[in-house]
């Protein structure tokens, strides 16, 4: 099977990505389609697969399937991708519009210079801080603020946020030497998180500056997340480290986001999106998948 694709990139988050008025998917070849893309060796290489399809409700739509395959249902830095290709490639005409994701809709606001866009502003809507809506199997309408957590012998403290997908923040000293390779994939799996969960080790610098590691759900270690340094940001300012209100500076191992939490509760995340190819992608066991 031939699936013509752009692959874009964010702060160094990659995903495949295909357009829906090019290719029509079976809903079958989505998870298999990401894993075989995603890898480095056979594939493409990259995080995951986005697809872009038409929306009814909004101008949009956008679905994210990790490297592992699992669907995920929002990802920050593949929002702003899809806000850029959206606009440059005429699915949309105006600089602000709706994007549908599993979460549910955004406002995608892009800065274009000479008919480019340079950056994009993304309303991420308000983060969810229920146990029962990140969730955690203890699940109840509390918090979880410094929820204690027991991996590999240890005690571990995270702040439980969720922006359509589920965030475990944990505050360390120094996030160069934070334990994201050895602890990440333990805290994803660990049963607390039904659904499993992103891991953000933050170390905040300034009440305006945050630095930041990551481990993502199916996808492993990455250079950026998106939904990830909203949710930093949102868990720092639970704590009292930033303010609200206040644009943050999240440095993430890719480059800066923008975010602020205003006082609305919304979160806004304003960062660049860039391409890096395009081409068709000849998927060796697409036609397997099509008889599966
Ligand atoms: N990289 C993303 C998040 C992608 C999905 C995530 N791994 C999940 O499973 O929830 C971002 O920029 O937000």
């Amino acid at each position: 099977m031939n699936i013509p694709f752009t692959k874009m990139q964010a702060l160094g988050n990659s995903y495949v990505y295909v357009d829906g008025r090019h290719i029509q998917l079976d809903e079958r070849h989505l998870s298999p389609l990401a894993q075989a893309v995603s890898s480095v060796r056979t594939g493409i290489g990259s995080d995951g697969l986005i697809l872009i399809t038409s929306s009814q409700q909004a101008d949009v739509k956008m679905r994210i399937f990790n490297a592992d395959g699992s669907e995920a249902k929002n990802c920050g830095n593949g929002l702003r991708c899809v806000a850029k290709y959206a606009f440059e490639k005429g699915l949309v005409s105006d600089t602000r519009f709706q994007i549908e994701t599993l979460g549910g809709i955004v406002e995608a606001h892009v800065h274009v210079r000479n008919g480019k866009v340079e950056q994009v502003t993304i309303n991420m809507g308000k983060p969810r801080l229920a146990q029962k809506e990140i969730p955690l199997t203890s699940g109840g309408e509390e918090t979880a603020i410094d929820y204690p957590l027991e991996v590999d012998g240890q005690r571990l403290y995270f702040t439980g946020v969720s922006l359509g997908n589920p965030h475990a923040v944990i505050f360390v000293d120094d996030v160069a030497s934070a334990p994201v390779t050895t602890l990440g994939p333990k805290i994803e799996k660990h049963p607390l998180f039904p659904e499993g969960v992103n891991v953000e080790f933050i170390s905040v610098r300034s009440s305006h500056d945050i630095d930041f590691r990551v481990w993502e759900r199916g996808s492993g270690q990455t250079y950026a997340c998106g939904t990830g340094a909203c949710a930093a940001v949102v868990a720092s300012a639970l704590k009292e480290k930033v303010k609200k209100g206040e644009p943050v500076t999240v440095h993430l191992q890719g480059g800066d986001l923008e975010i602020v939490w205003d006082n609305d509760e919304h979160v806004w995340m304003t960062g660049p999106a860039e391409y890096v190819c395009e081409g068709t992608y000849f998927w060796p066991n697409g036609s397997k998948a099509q008889n599966r």
